[in-house]
């Protein structure tokens, strides 16, 4: 599920990702790239074309029935929002809005609990503020959040599975800064397993132990 941001370029590069190893993804593009931002338009325009010509779908509405999503898919990658997220502005947004309905989905999905789905977030789960996470507890709590350039501060309450950070293009100069802690990375490694506290409570339980 890609949003329009930056993070949703990123979700359809994991697709295009996902396909090149075998899998059979599908794209939700929630909405179109923002064409006042050239740059990125640039980039989503041609990654569009990039992810039709590995013959990857493109879907603009959801169906209707979670099931349905659930049925035919055995992962869901949460690409809706990163760091660009405002809560402010979510909560100003009707109640049929677009974006409003993909988060809700994603939490319809979260919920689910036989045929259970995974949800796998990049760099920051979609409604979860950078600063303060998940701050009304009722968005989703991904099994895996893939941290882009380091942990963001609102995810210090991430209580999935598994935790990555990945995107090793901080320079130094930006590092010593901003005070940036970005762990270091072992060898030609893409990934840092971060550890994770599974905070047990039932619903962790009924996700992880039955
Ligand atoms: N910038 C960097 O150096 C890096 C960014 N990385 C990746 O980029 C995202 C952040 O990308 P950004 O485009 O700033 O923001 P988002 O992807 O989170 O998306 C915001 C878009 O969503 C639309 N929208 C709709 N409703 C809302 C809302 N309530 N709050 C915010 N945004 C909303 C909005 O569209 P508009 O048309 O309304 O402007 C935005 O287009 C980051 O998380 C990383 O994934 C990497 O970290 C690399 C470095």
């Amino acid at each position: 599920m890609c949003g329009s941001g930056t993070n949703g370029l990123y979700g359809m590069v994991t697709a295009r990702h996902l396909k090149l190893m075998g899998y059979d993804p599908t794209i939700f593009l929630v909405n179109e790239y923002n064409a006042s931002r050239p740059d990125g338009f640039k980039l989503f325009t041609q990654l569009k074309k990039q992810v039709l010509a590995f013959n990857i779908p493109i879907l603009s509405s959801l169906p209707s029935n979670i099931s349905h999503i659930t049925a035919t898919h055995s992962l869901i990658v949460d690409a809706v929002f990163g760091v660009g997220y405002d809560r402010f502005k979510y909560a100003a947004l009707p109640r049929n809005n677009k974006y409003r309905y993909a988060v809700n989905v994603l939490r319809q999905i979260n919920k689910v609990k036989v045929g259970r789905r995974p949800i796998v977030s990049i760099d920051l789960p979609s409604g979860w503020d950078t600063n303060i996470g998940n701050y009304e507890g009722h968005h989703i709590n991904p099994e895996m959040l893939v941290s882009l350039i380091a942990p963001k501060l609102g995810v210090v309450e991430f209580f999935g599975k598994y935790h990555y950070v990945a995107g090793n293009y901080l320079p130094s100069i930006l590092n010593e800064k901003y005070q940036v802690y970005v762990p270091r990375y072992n060898g030609s490694d893409c990934l840092i397993p971060i550890e994770t506290q599974v905070e047990e409570t039932t619903e962790t339980a009924e996700m992880y132990h039955v």
